[in-house]
């Protein structure tokens, strides 16, 4: 298994939200890097510590305050302690002056002068390099590779990119690289690494997390249509369902939420939200003589969410089934229409959004203890070829290789439309993120937004409270 560099800042964020800081893993970084260095080098050897300016440095802070004592322990930071880019860097830093080891500030290029150390530790640049290296850096990594000396690089060698191993222009030329909590997918093939534990917890990967938003940012240039498309088809026999769910998908962030409802309906629906743009078929449900013009409808958008409302008449069912067969989209499927799942063929990508009962009607496992639940829902999962979010107190999601549990909610949230108000998140998401990611975050998104309502009023929440607690919940406090 490999890691991201982005990934790894979003499982590194789940971590503190677990109560086990970055500082935390920063010492743990550092300790496993001064046991790499005490491997090549003898007591009394001199150690040259090339720190940058971000994390990476900070872990070589750490090393160089476990080494100090047995080692000739020399620290350039390449730059103003100022201009340190996060503030547990800065206090290791300070750190080292308050213990006066020897550590230097290097203001420019032609200053860095490593000696003749017996080791070179590199921490000049980590999992957060863009581009080629700038100065001083870029002197700085130069300088490491023409020392005749052990060099033992920090996370990556510095000038690599962590993510697929290019070097844009120089890296360090390492004998050794100690990585961080898992191999990164730039190192894969090389034999000079080794993966060090820092006590990243297992629930800092399993659980959904506020590190799961990270990727959530948008870049200030968008365009309208750039965050989704979402089209629910639903309603008939109901028709707050698919008016919750499309106001879902554009309270999480969908440029257009389309619902397309049989025409007896489409007032009631429209007469709920302004926001939403309603597209009616004939009649009072829908059939399978509809399906040709929604495809052609779908074939414009991003995501199709299918379900929320339509009931579960036969030749409802039927459409639904023609409907998924003749599309090659993204789908999130949910109420009525899950049930068909299993027995269509289909092109489409589809990310199912089952309650445990509905689960059990789709040919699903019934288990009561989430763990159990979860090896299950994956095993469903991959014989479908589908991603699966099944709602419970710890909601379980799974493409069949990724499962992760989500436990924001709360007990409140049984009341109806809250899956509405789930699958129309989820419609949003997937419209910018993978399947299993998208579901991930929709189910914590849907929780927080639970918990939020509760927190403030107690229970006796409406699935319609849940929509403006939405927003907060995807890109309020980190
Ligand atoms: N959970 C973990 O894996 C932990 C990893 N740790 C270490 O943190 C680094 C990543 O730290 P980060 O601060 O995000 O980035 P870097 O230190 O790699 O670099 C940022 C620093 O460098 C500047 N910069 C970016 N690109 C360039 C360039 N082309 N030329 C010059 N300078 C550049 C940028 O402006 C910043 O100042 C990870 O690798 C681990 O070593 C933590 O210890 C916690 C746990
Ligand atoms: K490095």
């Amino acid at each position: 298994m490999t890691i991201t560099a982005a990934r790894m800042a979003a499982v590194d964020r789940n971590a503190a939200a677990l109560d086990v800081s970055t500082k935390q893993l920063m010492e743990s970084s550092g300790h496993a890097l001064a046991r790499a260095v005490r491997d090549v080098a003898a007591p009394g050897d001199s150690v040259a510590v090339v720190a940058g300016r971000g994390n990476n440095g900070g872990d070589a802070f750490v090393a160089a305050r476990f080494l100090d004592a047995d080692f000739d322990v020399s620290v350039s930071l390449l730059g103003r302690p100022e201009t340190i880019t996060t503030d547990i860097a800065r206090e290791n830093w300070d750190a080292l002056r308050a213990a006066e080891v020897d550590a230097e500030r290097v203001l420019d290029s032609t200053a860095l002068d490593l000696g003749d150390p017996d080791v070179v530790l590199d921490g000049v640049l980590g999992t957060g390099v863009t581009g080629a290296p700038r100065e001083p850096e870029r002197s700085a990594i130069v300088a490491a590779n023409e020392a005749d000396a052990a060099v033992v690089s920090v996370d990556v060698p510095s000038g690599m990119d962590a993510d697929t191993g290019d070097v844009a222009d120089v890296a360090v030329d390492a004998d050794r690289v100690v990585t961080f909590h898992d191999l990164k997918p730039g190192l894969v093939g090389r034999d000079d690494v080794t993966v060090a534990d820092i006590g990243i917890p297992d629930a800092a990967e399993t659980f959904v997390g506020p590190g799961d938003l990270l990727s959530l940012e948008r870049d200030p240039t968008a365009h309208k249509g750039d965050f989704g498309r979402v089209m629910v088809i639903g309603g008939g026999p109901y028709t707050g369902a698919p008016a919750l769910c499309a106001q879902a998908a554009l309270r999480a962030g969908a440029d257009l939420a389309y619902v397309a409802c049989p025409a007896a309906i489409a007032g009631e629906v429209q007469g709920y939200a302004a926001d939403l743009i309603v597209e009616s078929y004939e009649g009072e449900r829908l059939r399978p003589r509809h399906v040709d013009d929604l495809l052609a409808a779908a074939a414009d958008r991003d995501v199709v969410v299918i379900g929320p409302g339509l009931g579960g008449a036969t030749d409802t069912l039927d459409a639904v089934r023609d409907f998924l067969a003749g599309y090659d989209g993204t789908a999130v499927v949910d109420a009525d229409a899950l049930q068909v799942v299993p027995e269509v063929e289909t092109d489409a990508t589809l990310v199912c959004t089952p309650h445990q009962g509905e689960l059990v009607k789709m040919g699903g496992p019934r288990v009561d203890d989430w763990e159990e639940r979860a090896a299950l829902v994956a095993e469903f999962a991959a014989d479908l070829d589908v991603t699966l979010v099944v709602k419970g107190a710890y909601d379980v999601v799974s493409d069949g290789e990724t499962t992760r549990a989500n436990r924001t909610g709360n007990p409140g949230m049984t009341v109806g439309g809250t899956g509405d108000v789930l699958a129309g998140i989820t419609g949003a998401m997937a419209s910018t993120q993978e399947p299993a990611q998208a579901a991930a975050i929709a189910a914590y998104a849907n929780g927080a937004a639970g918990d939020a309502v509760v927190d403030e009023q107690g229970y006796g929440l409406l699935a319609s409270d849940l929509l403006g607690a939405i927003p907060t919940a995807l890109w309020g406090e980190r």
